[in-house]
């Protein structure tokens, strides 16, 4: 069912119908944290600071979407070689907040245990953070925005959208097993977690994709086959753009 939506909702690419956005996180509220786990709030003066000035100076940005297990990770980091991007990958900086054992490391330890969603004021400012102090012209933001408030959050607070989506489409199953054998050590890589992760992709990380999809910046990529069959689509739009 959730492959039938995606394709009726991305048949093209990029998408250049009007696909009507939803936000799905009130219904789905009891996946995400609840107020009484939320850290100290940080300096508000301090997240509403836009990404290096005008939008002329920022980096060309690609958020790079798809569920656990897509590949995601994987394909950022050939697109990374191959076309000179820097790779930011949110999960990546919270499980590195995590690490370096930082005041909320624990606290994000069990949201990601429970495969929900870590609040923006946290992940956005990491972002914000990494993509600045890159300096990099072109910049690959792996795994975020994962929902509609998230994706707010970042527009505010940078003051900039992404140039460009891409959305890695993979079924279930393929993600399932991916996961499963995956290998790394990761906390989320066992069934319970895993389906807990494929509801909030279905519920809020697809909002997201619909979202952008609406504004003609969602490029949908097949995410089955080998990775280099994967990469050749994912090189083939590339090759396109003015970089
Ligand atoms: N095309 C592919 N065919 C088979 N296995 C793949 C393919 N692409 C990636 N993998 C493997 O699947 C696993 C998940 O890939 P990856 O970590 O890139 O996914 P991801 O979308 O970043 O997942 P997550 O959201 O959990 O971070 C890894 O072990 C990776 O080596
Ligand atoms: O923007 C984000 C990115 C990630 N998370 C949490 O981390 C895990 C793993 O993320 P990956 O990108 O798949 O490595 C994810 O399931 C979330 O729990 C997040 O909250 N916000
Ligand atoms: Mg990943």
């Amino acid at each position: 069912m959730l492959r039938r939506r995606l394709s009726s909702l991305l048949l093209r690419s990029p998408c250049s119908s009007a696909v009507a956005s939803s936000c799905h996180h009130q219904q789905h509220h009891l996946l995400l944290p609840t107020h009484a786990e939320k850290p100290p709030a940080p300096n508000l003066l301090r997240l509403f600071t836009s990404l290096a000035g005008s939008d002329g100076d920022r980096p060309f940005i690609a958020f790079v979407l798809g569920g656990p297990g897509s590949g995601k990770g994987t394909q950022c980091s050939r697109i990374a070689s191959d076309f000179g991007f820097s790779h930011v990958s949110a999960g990546d900086l919270l499980r590195n907040e995590i690490s370096s054992g930082t005041d909320h490391g624990e606290w994000i330890l069990e949201i990601i245990r429970e495969g929900r969603i870590v609040p923006s004021e946290i992940t956005v400012e990491l972002v914000r953070k990494a993509i600045e102090s890159s300096s990099a012209k072109r910049v690959l933001i792996d795994g975020f925005p994962r929902c509609e408030e998230n994706r707010i959050a970042f527009e505010k607070i940078t003051g900039t959208e992404p140039d460009l989506v891409l959305f890695f489409d993979c079924p279930e199953d393929e993600m399932v097993k991916r996961l499963l054998s995956r290998n790394q050590g990761r906390v989320d890589d066992n069934i319970e977690t895993i389906k807990k992760r494929l509801k909030v992709f279905e519920s809020l990380n697809l909002p997201v994709v619909e979202y952008y999809s609406s504004r003609g910046k969602a490029h949908k990529i097949n995410a089955t086959g080998t990775e280099d069959e994967i990469f050749e689509a994912v090189r083939k739009l590339f090759s396109t753009l003015r970089l």
